[in-house]
């Protein structure tokens, strides 16, 4: 994320850390050319529109732990980084509450214009009763109601990105001979897609003619049952938090049984496993390394982070012994299901909150042969991919490419080159979304 700390909270304070360069953009720039250097195929960011904790509540550990807080938009720093490498992919998050679909659909396809076909986007409905306050409403649309929007959201953008321009609709033709007969794009081609639905009214055609890859490469990160739903009908990647491995694998063979329910191929769906990392010459090493770092960790921001120590509706804190079974949120449902997994049989409290938080970002500890081994046991669970989930920036990312990809390459887990291509040809072989998209539907339909 654009921010000082975004998930390990506390190790902005690390003396090797530069995550409180965010806003300089030669520290992105370093990070583009690590990750090219690592065959990397995707910087992915996160985004939050709101501060974590009560609503209209006190700010003070959010400004003291930079959490999220104060962050840029992930649009404009992926703007100014595009022209710094060829290869790389860039994800970027938007919330369905941030901006009118209509905007959004035009600003993606610029960028896939302008990348050659290398953006994505996680959809998001936002978890923080904050960002609704921001956006001029009262409270979050509650949580299923809110993937409805989203249904609609996407749907919106698949017209304007799959069906308001046909194929060849751009001519451009200036016709040397007879500068009458010139054509750039051919009206009869494009085409107002007059939607009008629940939640918007729009018209068209799109601003913007089709980009390499129409639709950009679609991610969700919600495992509440209604957001794996929406995940199984929509999104190519998945970003997944580890729980037990046995839960994670369950967790990930109920989203395919959905993604089949939903008339889509399960390999189709790329399941993201967020990881931390921490590499040692040796176990022992591996292990000092591991103490220094937890040395830097902060209870405050992990807590806060969970966004649960405090009563949803007043903003109060929660008496500490308040038992995880009865907490409900409206915000972020799998981050609790998860946090109760991890404790296994026990019923931890909400003073447990911030350790158990802490836990929930997994992290993998040992020799670069131990890490590969443990990466290829998570492979054999289902993930197919993994999100690096920085300590510090750059070290968490150098160590990565320089200590772990190797090791990885060796056993054909990770790419010696890039493939050539768009994002979405380089992770699945192919420019558009399959026919069983439901974003293809709309090809042709407004001809
Ligand atoms: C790994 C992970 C990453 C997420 N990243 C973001 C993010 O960058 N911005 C955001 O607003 N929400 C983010 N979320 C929140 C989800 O998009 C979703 O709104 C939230 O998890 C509630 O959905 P659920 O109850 O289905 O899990 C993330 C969630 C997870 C699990």
């Amino acid at each position: 994320m654009d921010t000082v700390s975004h998930i390990q909270h506390g190790l902005w304070r690390h003396p090797s850390a530069r995550q409180d360069e965010f806003n300089c953009l030669q520290h992105w720039i370093d990070l583009v050319h690590t990750l090219e250097r690592g065959r990397i195929d995707l910087l992915f960011f996160a985004d939050v529109l709101g501060l974590y904790g009560p609503a209209r509540g006190d700010f003070t550990v959010n400004a003291r732990e930079g959490l999220q807080f104060p962050n840029g938009d992930p649009s404009v720093l992926v703007a100014a980084l595009l022209s710094q490498t060829h290869d790389l992919g860039f994800a970027i998050t938007s919330s369905v509450l941030q901006t009118y679909p209509f905007e959004f659909a035009r600003r993606m396809a610029t960028l896939d214009h302008l990348s050659g076909g290398r953006v994505g986007w996680n959809i998001v409905t936002s978890a923080q009763e904050s960002a609704a306050r921001n956006f001029g409403l009262d409270h979050l649309l509650e949580h299923d109601e809110r993937y409805r929007q989203a249904e609609e959201y996407a749907e919106v953008c698949y017209k304007l990105w799959e069906g308001s321009w046909d194929d060849g609709a751009v001519v451009d033709d200036c016709h040397p001979e007879d500068i009458s007969k010139a054509v750039y794009a051919d009206a009869s081609r494009i085409h107002r897609i007059d939607h009008e639905g629940r939640w918007y009214r729009v018209q068209g055609p799109a601003m913007q003619s089709p980009s390499p890859q129409r639709t950009p490469v679609l991610f969700q990160a919600g495992s509440s049952p209604v957001g794996r739903d929406f995940a199984a009908r929509h999104a190519e990647g998945q970003f997944i938090l580890a729980s037990t491995p046995e839960k994670t694998q369950a967790l990930i063979e109920d989203t395919r049984r959905r993604v089949v329910a939903a008339g889509r191929d399960p390999h189709n769906l790329v399941f993201i496993l967020g990881q931390s990392f921490i590499v040692g010459s040796t176990e022992a090493e591996a292990r000092h390394k591991e103490r220094e770092i937890d040395d830097y960790l902060s209870d405050d921001g992990f807590l806060l982070h969970s966004n649960l120590g405090f009563d949803p509706t007043t903003g109060e804190p929660l008496d500490p012994d308040t038992p995880l079974s009865e907490l409900h949120t409206n915000t972020n449902v799998s981050h609790l299901r998860w946090l109760r997994e991890l404790a296994g049989d026990t019923d931890p409290t909400v003073r447990d909150l911030a350790r158990l938080s802490a836990r929930l970002r997994g992290r993998i500890v040992g020799t670069p042969d131990q890490i590969a081994d443990q990466l290829e046991a998570w492979r054999a669970r289902g993930v197919g991919g993994i999100n690096i989930m920085n300590w510090t920036i750059p070290g968490s990312y150098e160590e990565f490419v320089d200590h772990i990809v190797p090791t990885l390459q060796e056993r054909g887990l990770a790419q010696r080159e890039y493939r050539p291509g768009t994002l979405r040809r380089k992770l699945t072989g192919r420019d558009l979304l399959p026919d069983t998209h439901p974003a293809a539907r709309w090809r042709g339909a407004f001809a």
